[in-house]
């Protein structure tokens, strides 16, 4: 049956900071601190999904969640009403509060992995939320995920979404971040690649940098979705590069049907890997990208791996970066000199994410994808699907409720805690969700 893939990209919260929270993630520890610009966050990941929605690709939109989270807080000790529980982690555990504020949930990448209908056992779409287990400050998102899945993906004769795994180490799970999905038409059954950091039961492992994804939790999650065994790769990612800010695997591969494109340092074992898929998956082709073009610290800094690559009908494909990518000399001249070269990608499309970025989480971060056929496309809540009417809809509801200007000490703020309130209040309305956050409950 004839399938598409959709993007669905996350909402930048309200209480988007830079707090230092990711260790492993450069560029999170890099912009500690920092003042940031939660509205123009959110209208910058909204230029992108109305870009490449007018440009022809599906797309659709997942909400925030609410922050401060004042559940995790009182799990904490904070007592009190929810102003006072504020209060108190704000005086007595700064950083804490900070991480029960942030606005990390508009990564979607890491909100789940995504089995297509093609490839599951019982011909169902298949989501398994992420547990993000490495942090706390996002492993505090899967419930609210959860909610949100289900309320998107509401029609059980079509989508199975799964709670998260148990959240603890052995089976930390990153979600799709850490998920590539190779092969043919996107309706076909496809080769599904699981890329893990570390082994609970021994192995390589990284000397600096926490390896996020185990492969108990990729094999577990394979599992749960259903996957068929026959389609079903998992490789280790080089736990070198981990060390040197790769936190998940998309920030040095991305992959579209028949094409890999990736870092010559990627994979543990890499040439085994891409003979694994030579074998597996027809006309595969892998764009690996030499150390002495791009260096690992120029694919960290630039983020060309996490781009989102996009198919046309007519078989050609669109690589989305970060403009980070196009201001860096070297790795504009290699994207361009790749553009030229004989394979499916004959466009560069360059967005402005800074505000994303200097958390780590670029173009390929902000979005979830879903592969889907016409009749589970239609069966997704059509009030998330990106069109005119929704963009100009998010635009206003963002001018009229986010701040300019953000720093860990506003989040102290008992009005902020209200605004957001009033703003998802609102925001579930428009999309038609129920009532999926905590204070609706
Ligand atoms: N896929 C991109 C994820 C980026 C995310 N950054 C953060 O959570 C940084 C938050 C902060 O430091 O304020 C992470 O590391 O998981």
């Amino acid at each position: 049956m004839k399938a598409r893939e959709v993007n669905f990209d996350g909402l930048v919260g309200l209480t988007h900071h830079y707090a230092g929270l990711s260790f492993g993630n450069e560029a999170s520890t890099k912009h500690r601190y920092q003042v940031s610009n939660p509205k123009l966050a959110a209208l910058q990941g909204l230029r992108k999904m109305k870009a490449l929605a007018d440009a022809g690709f599906a797309q659709a939109v997942i909400p925030p969640q609410e922050r401060p989270g004042i559940e995790a807080l009182r799990l904490l000790g904070f007592n009190g009403t929810d102003e006072q529980v504020v209060e108190k982690a704000w005086r007595q555990a700064p950083h804490l509060l900070s991480a029960a504020s942030s606005a990390s949930s508009m990564w979607v990448a890491n909100a789940a992995t995504v089995c297509p209908s093609a490839d599951a056992l019982d011909g169902k779409v298949h989501l398994t939320v992420a547990n993000l287990n490495n942090k706390f400050h996002r492993a505090s998102e899967a419930p609210t995920t959860e909610r949100l899945l289900r309320a998107i993906f509401r029609d059980e004769a079509h989508f199975s979404v799964h709670p998260a795994l148990p959240q603890v180490a052995m089976f930390g799970d990153e979600g799709a971040a850490n998920h590539n999905r190779l092969g043919g038409d996107y309706g076909e059954p496809g080769i599904q690649l699981f890329v893990y950091g570390r082994e609970e039961s021994g192995g390589l492992i990284p000397a600096r940098y926490p390896a996020r994804q185990t492969l108990e939790a990729s094999q577990a999650v394979a599992r749960v979705n259903q996957v068929n065994p026959k389609q079903l790769i998992f490789a280790q990612q080089n736990p070198a590069v981990i060390d040197q800010g790769v936190f998940h695997n998309d920030v040095i591969a991305v992959s579209n049907q028949q094409v890999l494109f990736c870092h010559e340092q990627a994979f543990l074992h890499q040439q085994d890997v891409l003979g694994e898929l030579r074998a597996k998956v027809p006309g595969f082709m892998a764009l690996e990208v030499p150390a002495n073009q791009v260096s690992v610290q120029d694919a960290v800094e630039t983020y060309l791996f996490n781009s989102q690559l996009l198919s046309r009908d007519d078989g050609s494909m669109v690589l989305v970066l970060p403009q980070e990518s196009r201001q860096h000399e070297g790795v504009w001249r290699y994207l361009n000199a790749l553009v030229a070269s004989d394979n499916p990608i004959n466009e560069l499309k360059v967005f402005d994410l800074r505000e994303s970025m200097a958390n780590g989480g670029g173009p390929a971060c902000l979005r979830l994808r879903v592969v889907l056929n016409d009749a589970e496309r239609q069966a997704v809540n059509p009030a998330v699907m990106m069109n005119d009417a929704l963009f100009e809809t998010l635009t206003r509801w963002v001018e009229k409720h986010y701040r300019d200007r953000l720093t860990q000490a506003d989040l102290a703020d008992p009005q902020l805690l209200r605004e957001g309130r009033e703003a998802l209040e609102e925001l579930t309305h428009l999309l038609h969700l129920g009532s999926v956050y905590p204070f609706q409950r």
